[in-house]
């Protein structure tokens, strides 16, 4: 029986939201020893232990209080949120945070030669796809009666196997789609990777652990796209400047020795620096621009 004074989180072992998880914690600063089997790792910052876990397994070992958070897909955890939800059983997990990576959509595709005139051309076909949870209630809202046949993988054959006329399976680049002749025709569910906990709270030392990870997750996820912004300009072209820069923190303006009429600034932006606007800003009077990375940032 695990004690409950140490937080265990599940991660996928191996796969796409493998690399993006470790190292969003790492820059939470989390650091583990690896077990000899590579499926537990205890952690050694913090009382934060890790467990590596194929990500279908993770809702569950969540739901069972295996392990008190998890990273996954919402695609994954959408699906096995409505399977219980078919089978009546009561919300198990939540969303705690968005994590950004690991982005694509369920969508449902249907091969390029049919003529698509709306969702009632699917009708009284099969669709292959390994999440029938989701898009047995999609077609039930949709009022489409079609039957969803699994498969766990490989869905993007099914139609040439003769196993299903179309198929409902993650989208990113759509290269896959395209490789197999088929084309996408409706989005069911936008997907990126989560950090999910249990429904309830936590209600001993595992939510004081929890609440510092969020602190620190907000952190690291606050400042990913944030860019420290330096430079130089006449007061008089202040105001126009600043209207490049709606989504920056107000500026600290510093006088610059022996030049009255300009000053220098430094600015926090939290979305991204183009070159575009890096070009409109020195139009419109701004000189020596530098944009940084911002490492770390604590509110
Ligand atoms: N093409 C894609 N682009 C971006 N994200 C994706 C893509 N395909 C899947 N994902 C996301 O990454 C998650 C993990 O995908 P992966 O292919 O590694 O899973 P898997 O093969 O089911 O792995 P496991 O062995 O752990 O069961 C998916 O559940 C989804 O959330
Ligand atoms: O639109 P695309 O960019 O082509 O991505 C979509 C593909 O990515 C995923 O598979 P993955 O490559 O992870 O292989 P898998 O089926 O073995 O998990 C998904 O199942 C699709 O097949
Ligand atoms: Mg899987």
């Amino acid at each position: 029986m695990r004690t409950h004074d140490r937080l265990r989180i599940a991660i996928q072992k191996s796969g796409r939201l493998s690399d993006p998880a470790r190292d969003l914690l790492a820059r939470a600063g989390l650091s583990f020893r690896e077990s000899r089997d590579r499926l537990f790792c205890y952690g050694e910052s913090l009382p934060i232990d890790l467990l590596l876990v194929r990500d279908d397994d993770i809702p569950g070992l969540i739901a069972e209080g295996v392990c008190d958070l998890g990273v996954v897909g919402q695609n994954v955890l959408a699906e096995q949120a409505a399977e219980r939800e078919a089978a009546g059983q009561d919300e198990a997990y939540q969303i705690v945070r968005s994590l950004g990576f690991g982005r694509c959509r369920l969508s449902v595709a249907v091969p390029n030669e049919w003529e698509w005139s709306g969702n009632a051309r699917l009708d009284g076909t099969r669709i292959a796809t390994s999440y029938p949870n989701l898009l047995t209630r999609w077609l039930r809202e949709q009022g489409i009666a079609a039957e969803a046949v699994v498969l766990s993988g490989s869905v993007e054959i099914a139609p040439r196997l003769g196993k299903a006329e179309s198929i409902c399976d993650l989208v990113s680049s759509g290269a896959t789609l395209q490789a197999n002749q088929l084309k996408e025709v409706a989005v069911i569910l936008e997907s990126e990777a989560v950090l999910a906990g249990p429904a309830k709270p936590f209600a001993d030392v595992r939510a004081d652990l929890a609440s510092m990870l969020l602190r620190r997750l907000d952190g690291v996820l606050s400042v990913k796209a944030s860019k420290l912004l330096l430079f130089q300009a006449k007061r008089s072209a202040l105001s126009e400047i600043m209207k490049l820069l709606p989504d920056a923190e107000p500026p600290t303006v510093m006088p610059i020795e022996g030049r009255s009429e300009e000053v220098a600034l430094q600015a926090l932006c939290r979305t991204a620096m183009t070159w575009q606007r890096l070009e409109d800003m020195k139009r419109a009077g701004a000189s020596g621009l530098l944009v940084l990375p911002v490492e770390q940032m604590l509110a």
